[in-house]
């Protein structure tokens, strides 16, 4: 279990982190989204004991990770996949870890083994690919085989089969009891990856639920309606407060009343239908929707 109370974290005028409070659950995979800038690492910092807090709290399983002797027995973290030794070997790297954990050495055989690196851990990291990178960071918070993961960005560099296999993995470390917390600036990342979400902006709360009730929102549903009498439908669906949009030869795009609603008008008023379809916004959209007045940088506009 994470705990997050009343965390806040100030650069002089600039404030990082305000008053966030959030709790993660054991048992799940939670999504933890916001823009770019929206405070995400500096969170994940704090939680971890690397950056101290202005003011309020983080705890890791009711304590303050500074304060726990266990180090990575404790909380495993994947921060900057980057920000290692280019002229150690994997094996190295995980080896010196371990001791200095006293983790004993048959663990690090495994991480390597379950992340795919076991036939590359001799070879310099300096020569790994960003993908492989990340495999490693994933084995080096593995490594103590605790109950609490971070991960910041995981899926960067990844190939369609990594994202896959990532996604299998943080399930089933979830499913074994643990607490998963993965940062990601696109929901894109996270609808198939988390099952709870926390999404902040400039450092404020913005939702903690879970996806179903994300997806449920629901912002900006439309229909798409295709006829033959695209004037007429377009003339009658207005005059019921509907807006309308054309979308191409004999398609309309009508937000504001729903398929049946439609349907049903069209039938009293003899308009033939060939098509009648419910688009629901993604949930990348309502991610964007949610988070548009919390966005630090936005393309074509100054701060
Ligand atoms: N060491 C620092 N000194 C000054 N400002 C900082 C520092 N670290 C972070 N910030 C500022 O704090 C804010 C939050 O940054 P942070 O890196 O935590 O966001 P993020 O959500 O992780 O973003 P990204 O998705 O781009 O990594 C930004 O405005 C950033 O410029």
């Amino acid at each position: 279990m994470i705990e997050v109370n009343e965390l806040t974290k100030r650069y002089g005028s600039t404030t990082a982190v305000n008053a966030l409070t959030f709790t993660v659950r054991p048992g799940h995979v939670t999504g933890f989204l916001g823009p770019n800038g929206a405070g995400k690492s500096t969170t994940l910092r704090m939680i971890l004991g690397l950056n101290r807090p202005t003011s309020g709290t983080a705890t890791v399983s009711g304590r303050q990770f500074r304060d726990h002797p266990r180090g990575l027995r404790h909380v495993g973290a994947l921060l900057d996949a980057t920000a290692v030794h280019g002229g150690r070997s994997a094996y190295a790297h995980l080896w010196a870890l371990a001791r200095s954990n006293r983790i004993p050495r048959h663990q690090v055989d495994e991480v390597l083994q379950e992340v795919g690196l076991a036939n590359a851990a001799r070879r310099r990291i300096g020569g790994y690919s960003l993908g492989m990178k990340q495999r490693l960071g994933i084995a080096t918070a593995l490594l103590g085989d605790p109950p609490v993961l971070l991960f910041d960005e995981p899926l960067n560099g990844l190939d369609p089969e990594g994202v896959l296999w990532v996604r299998g993995l943080f399930r089933r470390l979830a499913a074994e009891g643990r607490t998963v917390l993965v940062s990601s600036h696109l929901m894109s990342e996270m609808e198939n990856t988390a099952d709870q979400l926390i999404v902040i902006g400039r450092g404020e709360l913005i939702a903690a639920e879970s996806l179903t009730e994300f997806a449920a929102r629901g912002t900006g549903a439309s229909v798409t309606v295709r006829t033959h009498e695209p004037d007429a439908l377009a003339a009658l669906v207005t005059a019921h407060d509907a807006l309308v949009r054309p979308d191409g030869e004999g398609t309309l795009n009508v937000a504001g009343l729903n398929a049946a609603r439609i349907g049903e008008l069209a039938f009293q008023h003899g308009i033939p239908l060939s098509e009648l379809t419910t688009r629901s916004a993604s949930l990348e959209q309502a991610f964007m929707d949610l988070t548009a007045d919390h966005v630090e940088y936005r393309a074509g506009e100054s701060r």
